[in-house]
């Protein structure tokens, strides 16, 4: 048996649901079969059907209005009842053996950052399920081609890297919205990026009392090397063909076969 998932993870309105209806449209019109679990208890039906819903088990409408929490204390509650019944997702996940998943899951951050929400599922998809994660995370394109922009950007790929511990790609979505040639060379300098130079020209633009912390985060992210985004335009089929193409690699490399470079390549021109 080999499942495979690939995570869609990254702030809210980034582009991570329209992401997921790309690749189902991109795989089902290359005859690959794939199935969309949507782990949004606040989603809206989009233009694919769910193999699996978390709204069949808790959704955040009744949520808020059963327990009388807002939208982020909806959210936690609702992961923290998908916790304490995953045998429901398993029973759901049951028979779908050989398959392809893609997860779609919520942009809060609260989910990530203050709670163990999220490892806790990842553990069980991965230990349990036996499904072979990836984690493919998205930046919106027209926020981070600014230097202090990206590298917050940076810190929450990161963040997100070091809680799960799955292969890892960083996304730049919606390149498309990037229009003016300035900002597109811009663009092109960021998708493979040299945290050093671009701390230097972080440093022409801010006060010299924050020179020192921006050296250190730019040394870390050049450390940690995170040195490329892959540029999505979701309407694009050329640039899923070239994230599913790597997420094909880093799936194959996590069950422990020869990590391979990946020969697809795309520029920024040919979006
Ligand atoms: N121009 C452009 N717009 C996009 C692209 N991808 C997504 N969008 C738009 O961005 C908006 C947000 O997209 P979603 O896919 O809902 O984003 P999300 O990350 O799933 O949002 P949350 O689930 O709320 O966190 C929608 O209006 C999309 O149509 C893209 O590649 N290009």
């Amino acid at each position: 048996m080999s499942r495979v998932g690939v995570l869609v993870l990254g702030p809210a309105g980034v582009g991570k649901t329209t992401f997921c209806n790309s690749l189902v449209n991109y795989m089902q019109q290359n005859s690959r079969r794939c199935n969309l679990i949507n782990l949004d208890p606040a989603a809206e039906p989009r233009d694919y059907e769910f193999t699996i819903d978390i709204k069949d088990l808790i959704s955040l409408d009744d949520c808020m209005d059963e327990m009388n929490l807002g939208p982020n204390g909806g959210l936690i509650y609702c992961f923290e009842y998908l916790l304490e019944n995953l045998d429901w997702l398993d029973e759901e996940i049951g028979d779908y053996n050989d398959e392809f998943f893609i997860i779609d899951l919520p942009g809060q951050i609260e989910l990530y950052n203050h709670y163990n929400l999220i490892p806790r599922l990842v553990n069980y998809l991965k230990y349990q399920l036996n499904i072979n994660l990836c984690v493919s995370y998205l930046l919106e394109s027209s926020f981070v081609i600014d230097e202090s922009k990206f590298f917050s950007g940076c810190l929450s790929a990161m963040s997100a890297m070091i809680l799960l511990e799955l292969p890892h790609i960083n996304i730049l979505s919606k390149v498309d919205l990037v229009k003016n040639e300035y900002s597109k060379k811009k663009l092109k300098k960021f998708l493979n990026p040299d945290p050093l130079i671009l701390n230097d020209d972080l440093n022409r633009t801010t006060n010299p009392k924050y020179h020192n912390l921006n050296n250190r985060i730019s040394n870390l992210v050049d450390d940690f090397g995170m040195v490329q985004f892959l540029p999505l335009e979701a309407g694009n089929p050329d640039s899923v063909r070239v994230i599913l193409s790597y997420i094909d690699d880093i799936t194959q490399w996590s069950e422990g076969q020869e990590p391979k470079e990946p020969k697809d390549q795309i520029e920024i021109d040919d979006l």
